[in-house]
């Protein structure tokens, strides 16, 4: 392999002009997917850089491709490989509910410490909505991606793992609010000041990197007081320790003044957040919050924007630089090989991906053919069945017509 390494040095990379990126294919509609990104990916580099600077793709397994090759879902030489080479993009891969394997995805992000799941969520000219004023969500959010419900301690009803646990709440601990003990299943919620505040601090420097006005905390700190509540309370100290910030309209909510830019930041129960993000959405911009309320609000957020069939991400640990690029969506099993869904959620995170990497002109590029595919009607079926005269366009014929729009 001809490739080399991106590697990183107090938090900046260095990526050469032929940096080999290691990608995941995923299951369900990522073949499909991968296909087309993949191919806007190779011309947007070319177009930008005149065969100056190329991308060695280096395909790595996981999913039911790993396991009918080797045997394994999450074979270690993926995991070395992204140790290896610092930046990976995915596609999707399928979860099963209820039993089997515990999510791929969510081990990714353990097993190599990506503690920012970051989700842009804005609107491109002309997708449809089912809002009035879609052009007012612009917002990223922040997801805490290794600790909350997600971290896979759970004990199903009826073993004796989920029995010690029972008797040793309700024996030792003195709980009494397990209604139905007997029968319970037990899921154990971990969220530490640590993992709180890495988090934040980095939505806080993204925040003060892009100019935003307001970063907001969402919690539920109402109700679960010692991991939500405490998220919202870590993360003000943040905002106090790091960047000595000031209460704002007296407090709690704080303002960050920093090189002649103000940043406010609030916080919101996750609950009313939900119902503000459609009233009022010109209110948030920089959205930081937990696991499990960040993987809502995600499908939430773009559905007002046109779908998670536009909804790009990326998982990142902004110290190690390590990162995986991947959709918000699934792999929708009913459409897998049908050539038929939108590619633009991967080949987004791809835009994302090459901004970290400061390959912005690749990334401008694509934006300029997405913009263009959009604003000629051509588009997938998603966005084709509530656009008024547009083109049906395949999965592949759109990722052609993005290149085609660079131009
Ligand atoms: N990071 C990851 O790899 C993720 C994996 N998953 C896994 O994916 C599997 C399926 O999950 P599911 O809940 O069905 O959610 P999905 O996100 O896979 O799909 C739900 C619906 O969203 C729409 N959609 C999804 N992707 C696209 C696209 N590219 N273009 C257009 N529309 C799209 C479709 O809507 P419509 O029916 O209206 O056409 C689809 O039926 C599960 O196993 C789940 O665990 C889920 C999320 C993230
Ligand atoms: O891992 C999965 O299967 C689902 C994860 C998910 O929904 C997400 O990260 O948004
Ligand atoms: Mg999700």
């Amino acid at each position: 392999m001809s490739g080399q390494k991106i590697t990183i040095n107090n938090r900046v990379l260095n990526v050469p002009d032929n940096p080999v990126i290691p990608f995941i294919e995923g299951d369900g509609i990522g073949p499909d997917i991968w296909a087309a990104s993949e191919k806007v990916f190779d011309a947007a580099v070319e177009k930008a850089y005149g065969g100056q600077r190329k991308i060695e793709w280096k395909e790595v397994l996981a999913g039911q491709k790993a396991y009918d090759e080797t045997g394994e879902w999450l074979p270690q030489a993926t995991l070395d490989a992204i140790e290896e080479y610092l930046v990976a993009i995915k596609g999707p891969l399928t979860t099963p509910v209820g039993g089997g394997i515990r999510s791929l995805n969510v081990a990714l992000r353990q097993k190599l410490d990506l503690y920012a799941c970051v989700r842009p969520v804005r609107w491109f000219q002309g997708v449809p909505s089912p809002v009035k004023t879609p052009g007012d969500v612009d917002m990223t959010i922040f997801r805490e991606n290794t600790e909350d419900i997600y971290a896979g301690i759970e004990y199903l009803s009826g073993t004796p793992e989920a029995k010690k646990v029972i008797d040793f709440l309700v024996n030792e601990m003195g709980a009494t609010q397990i209604r139905f003990p007997e029968t319970s299943s037990i899921g154990v919620k971990p969220v530490s000041v640590e993992g709180t505040q890495r988090l934040v601090r980095s939505a806080i420097e993204y925040a003060l990197d892009k100019g935003s006005s307001s970063l907001t905390l969402v919690h539920k700190g109402n109700i679960m007081k010692f991991t939500e509540g405490k998220f919202k309370e870590w993360g003000y100290d943040v905002a106090k320790n790091d960047y000595n910030s000031e209460d704002y309209e007296g407090g709690p909510w704080q303002i960050i003044n920093k090189d002649g830019q103000s940043l406010i930041i609030k916080d919101a129960i996750a609950d009313a957040f939900l119902q503000q993000i459609i009233l009022r959405p010109k209110e948030y911009d920089i959205i930081a919050t937990l696991n499990l309320n960040g993987d809502y609000i995600s499908d939430a957020l773009a559905a007002q924007v046109g779908g998670i069939g536009i909804a790009p991400g990326a998982n990142i640990n902004y110290e190690t630089g390590k990162s995986i690029f991947e959709a918000t969506h699934g792999t929708a099993p009913k459409y897998a090989g049908q050539d038929k869904v939108n590619p633009s959620s991967v080949i987004l995170s791809g835009e994302m991906m090459f901004r970290y990497m400061k390959w912005d002109e690749a990334a401008d590029l694509i934006i300029k053919g997405i913009e263009g595919a959009i604003s000629a009607k051509r588009v997938t079926y998603d966005f084709e069945r509530q656009m008024e005269g547009a083109t049906l366009l395949k999965c592949s014929e759109f990722g052609d017509e993005i290149i085609k729009n660079m131009d």
